[in-house]
Order: C-alpha cells, then sequence, then structure tokens
C-alpha cells in the first residue's frame, strides 16, 4: 500500500479523532529495538504500533519543553491522568516518557545536545507523542527544533482546529462564529531554512548564479541581500490538500477554502492553489461551479455538497474577521499557516487555548501553537489550555472518546465559571484569576 494512503489515514484519524485502519507497512516493531542512554522507558505500557488497535495502557512521549514548557506539561498531564482514571475506572492509563528537546536536553546531554538522537529515535519507536513548545533565537543560533521535528518525522500535516468556547473574551463580537480547521502544509514553503545571510560566500554565490546563469536582474541590492528558497511542490501540496479534503469528507464540514498568495508568487503559492483544485477533481470528483475555479462535490458519506474554494491571503485575513461563517476547513502552506493560526486564535479568544498536532504518515506529535513565552517561564501562571487540548487531540486520536469528552467538558464549565488564568481574567469582568496548575485543579474538580 502506498505510504501516502497510509497519510490519509492517519492524518484524517487524527482530525476526525478515530484510529487508523491496519495497515502492515505502517507497523514498527512490536518489540523494543532501540536502547537509550537518558531515557527511561516505563516498566509498564506498551508501545503504540500504527495499524494495530490503541492499548489500553499507551506509553507516550513528551517534550517537557523550554520557557512555559515547566509550567504547562505538568498541569497537562495531570489533567488528562484525571480523566483517563475518570472516564476508565483504572482500565485504561498512559505511560508518560520523558523524551528531551530544547534547553533541557543541553542540560542532560550536554552543551549543544538541542535535539539528540535518541529523542528522535524515541518519538519514531512510540510514534504518537506530545510537546511543549521550543524555543528558536531570532536571526543567528539554531534552527527551529520545531520545525527540525516536523521535517525529520516527515510530519506534513500542521493540523489546528479554532473553535470557540463560551465565555472566553474576544476582541470580535460573534467570535462563535468561527469555527475553522487549519491544515498548514508543514514540511515545505520559506520554512525549509535554506537561506544565505547577507554579505556572505554563500549568498552572494546564490546571487551571482542568479544574475549570471539565470538573467536575474531584479536583486534591488545584491551587496547586501540575505536570500533565502521557496520550495513548493505538486507531491507536498497533493499530500495535504488531499488531507484536508478527506477531513472535511470525514467530518461533514461545508467547505475548503485554499488559502496563497498565488497572485505574486506564481509558482510556489500559485501552485499550491492549482494543484489543490485539481486533487478536488481528480481525486474526489469535483465539478468546477460556474465554469470554476471554484469546484464542489458530493460528500460520500453524508449526501451533502463540499465546496473547494480558494483566497489570496490577505484578503483571506480580513474576512476571516468580518464573515468567519463563510469559512470552514482551511489548506494552506506553512508560513500562511503560521500567521492564520495565531490570527484565528486571537478571534476566539488568544493563543492559551489554541491546540494542534503535527501528523505524518507513520508519526504524530501533538503540540499547542503558541510558544516558549519566556516572560512568564516558571511564573505558574500562564494558560495550560492548549496543551491540555492538544492532548484531546490525542485521546481522539486514541478513540478515546469518554475520556476526551471530560476534558472539554471541564474546560467549558471552568470558564463559565469564570475561573481562568491571567489572559481571559484581564478581559473579563467578575473572573477569578488562578494560577496555571490552579486551572487545571479546577478542570479536574469539574470532570
Ligand atoms: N511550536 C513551538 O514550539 C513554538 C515556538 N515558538 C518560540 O517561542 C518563543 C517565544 O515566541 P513569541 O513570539 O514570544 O510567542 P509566544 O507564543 O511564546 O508568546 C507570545 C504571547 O502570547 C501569549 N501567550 C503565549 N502562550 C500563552 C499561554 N499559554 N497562556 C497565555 N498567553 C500565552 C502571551 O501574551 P501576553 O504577553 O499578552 O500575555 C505571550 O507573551 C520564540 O523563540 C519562538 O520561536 C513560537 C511559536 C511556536
Ligand atoms: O519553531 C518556532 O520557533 C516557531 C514555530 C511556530 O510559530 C509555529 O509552528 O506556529
Ligand atoms: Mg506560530
Amino acid at each position: 500500500m502506498a505510504a501516502r494512503e497510509g497519510a490519509k489515514r492517519l492524518g484524517a484519524a487524527v482530525a476526525a479523532g478515530r484510529r487508523p485502519v491496519h495497515d502492515p507497512e505502517m507497523m514498527t516493531s512490536g518489540r523494543r529495538t532501540v536502547s537509550y542512554s537518558k531515557i527511561k522507558v516505563p516498566a509498564g505500557g506498551q508501545k503504540i504500533v500504527l495499524g494495530q488497535p490503541i492499548p489500553d495502557d499507551p506509553i507516550v512521549p513528551y517534550i517537557e519543553g523550554d520557557g512555559i514548557g515547566v509550567d504547562i506539561t505538568p498541569v497537562m498531564i495531570e489533567v488528562i491522568d484525571a480523566a483517563v482514571a475518570k472516564a476508565y475506572g483504572g482500565k485504561r492509563k498512559i505511560h508518560w516518557m520523558e523524551v528531551y528537546a530544547g534547553e533541557k536536553a543541553t542540560r542532560v546531554y550536554g552543551p549543544d545536545q538541542w535535539l539528540p538522537e535518541e529523542t528522535l529515535a524515541a518519538l519514531k519507536e512510540f510514534a504518537v507523542s506530545i510537546k511543549g513548545p521550543m524555543t528558536t533565537p531570532v536571526g543567528g543560533g539554531i534552527r527551529s527544533l520545531n520545525v527540525a521535528l516536523r521535517q525529520e518525522m516527515d510530519l506534513y500535516q500542521c493540523i489546528r482546529p479554532v473553535r470557540y468556547f463560551n465565555g472566553v473574551p474576544s476582541p470580535v463580537k460573534r467570535p462563535e462564529l468561527v469555527d475553522m480547521v487549519i491544515f498548514r502544509e508543514n514540511t515545505e514553503d520559506i520554512y525549509a531554512g535554506i537561506e544565505w545571510p547577507a554579505q556572505s560566500e554563500g549568498a552572494r554565490k546564490v546571487i551571482d548564479f542568479l544574475q549570471k546563469e539565470m538573467g536575474v536582474k531584479k536583486i534591488r541590492f545584491p551587496e547586501t541581500s540575505g536570500i533565502g528558497i521557496k520550495p513548493v511542490s505538486i507531491e507536498g501540496t497533493t499530500r495535504l490538500v488531499r488531507a484536508a479534503i478527506q477531513y472535511a469528507i470525514d467530518n461533514d464540514r461545508k467547505s475548503v477554502t485554499l488559502v496563497h498568495k498565488g497572485n505574486i508568487m506564481k509558482f510556489t503559492e500559485g501552485l499550491f492553489r492549482d494543484v489543490g483544485y485539481r486533487v478536488a477533481q481528480e481525486q474526489f470528483g469535483a465539478q468546477p461551479i460556474d465554469g470554476g475555479p471554484w469546484s464542489k462535490f458530493t460528500n460520500p458519506k453524508t449526501g451533502r455538497e463540499i465546496v473547494v474554494k480558494d483566497a489570496i491571503a490577505d484578503a483571506f485575513l480580513q474576512q476571516i474577521l468580518l464573515r468567519p461563517a463563510e469559512y470552514d476547513v482551511i489548506a494552506t502552506l506553512n508560513l500562511n499557516g503560521d500567521y492564520i493560526s495565531d490570527a484565528l486564535a486571537a478571534q476566539v479568544g488568544g493563543i492559551g487555548i489554541a491546540p494542534g498536532a503535527n501528523v505524518g504518515d507513520k508519526y504524530a506529535v501533538f503540540e499547542a501553537t503558541h510558544g516558549t513565552a519566556p516572560k512568564y517561564a516558571g511564573l505558574d501562571k500562564v494558560n495550560p489550555g492548549s496543551l491540555i487540548l492538544s492532548a484531546e487531540m490525542m485521546l481522539r486520536f486514541f478513540d478515546w472518546k469518554e475520556a476526551a469528552d471530560l476534558v472539554i467538558k471541564a474546560m467549558e464549565r471552568t470558564i463559565q465559571d469564570k475561573i481562568v488564568t491571567y489572559d481571559f481574567a484581564r478581559l473579563m469582568e467578575g473572573a477569578t484569576e488562578v494560577s496555571c496548575s490552579g486551572f487545571g485543579k479546577a478542570m479536574i474538580e469539574r470532570m
């Protein structure tokens, strides 16, 4: 079976909250094959093998994360353990296994060990994991470890649902109209990290090549330009758009919007749009509406219509504020998806409750949308909601629906009782402000 078929199913399964069907080619060995130096594999618990039923006692690796990782990760674990215990009375239990990346890895493994090999090996061996945020310095320094993980593990779908919880303070009048799921391409685009600093030998060589070999005359200041390359492929676009459309089918959604800047970047963002429509037409039987390019097809599962349309990114950013109800599933490129994630999260109360999952053919790594918020690190202050809701997505992937529902119910009740962290408290009348761990406790009390 083609790997991309496996990808389609795993991605759709994560997004739809179903476990993937049996597929021998997606299986890793049921036995332990790797020995670890610093990672302590729990004595109890079993490895998740994709394609087989999720065990009742899965081992789940987690990366604590930099900055506020130290605050939110233990709270997430406490809340998820409580939900699982309450839902299954001890019949099911996650065996958490800490693995190291980012600043903590440099403390455990030594200087410059930001993403140790055994961490990557463990994330692959145990297939499904969750991570806190990791710091990326601006300008120089190490490249993003978050992006590196996505690329190394080929986690090509970044799935970020954006929905409103009643009672959350929002800067818009009708936040409840926002109900979108972003499918962000996660391995290509300008995020590939192919770039050279201004005045470096690399930049000079590339500029020289462009000017002399390619006849490029449009580099305004060639002597002082940094250069970045933006690869966008037919394969990468096809698999991402296919996953987004499959999600729309599985979840009875109304539309899939391809968001791009293809009027300006014709052969990258424009390619994304064109290939996106082609996928809809050739793989899902979509037919052009009024001569196209918007297209539609009948959802084979529900008989309802799904429209595939596109929007240019700048216009899209104003439309999600003015007419959010018109947008549903969003498929977009890496950089656009990064911007859109935070912008949409703000409409429903901010990145304190914005969850996500990175999904590929063989592995899934769940993670919040936000970063390390360094000024709050270690203060037990920030909202743990994003990471808790990312773990809730993981529970749905396990098909542990009862536990996932408990997490959502507890989140709703806690917010409705106006027990919130600082980010919501500062915008709400009559709220009780609690700490990060206090919010977790309040959630557990309301399960
Ligand atoms: N996937 C990842 O691991 C990501 C990592 N990063 C990295 O994180 C670092 C910091 O990035 P930065 O641009 O400051 O973005 P952050 O997302 O870390 O923080 C920006 C602001 O968002 C608010 N915020 C973030 N998290 C929470 C939370 N849990 N609860 C409440 N409010 C929250 C805070 O707002 P306020 O100040 O208003 O209180 C915070 O100052 C960078 O190194 C960046 O590269 C960034 C994004 C994703
Ligand atoms: O990797 C980083 O530091 C930032 C990534 C990011 O903002 C994101 O994935 O949303
Ligand atoms: Mg981001």
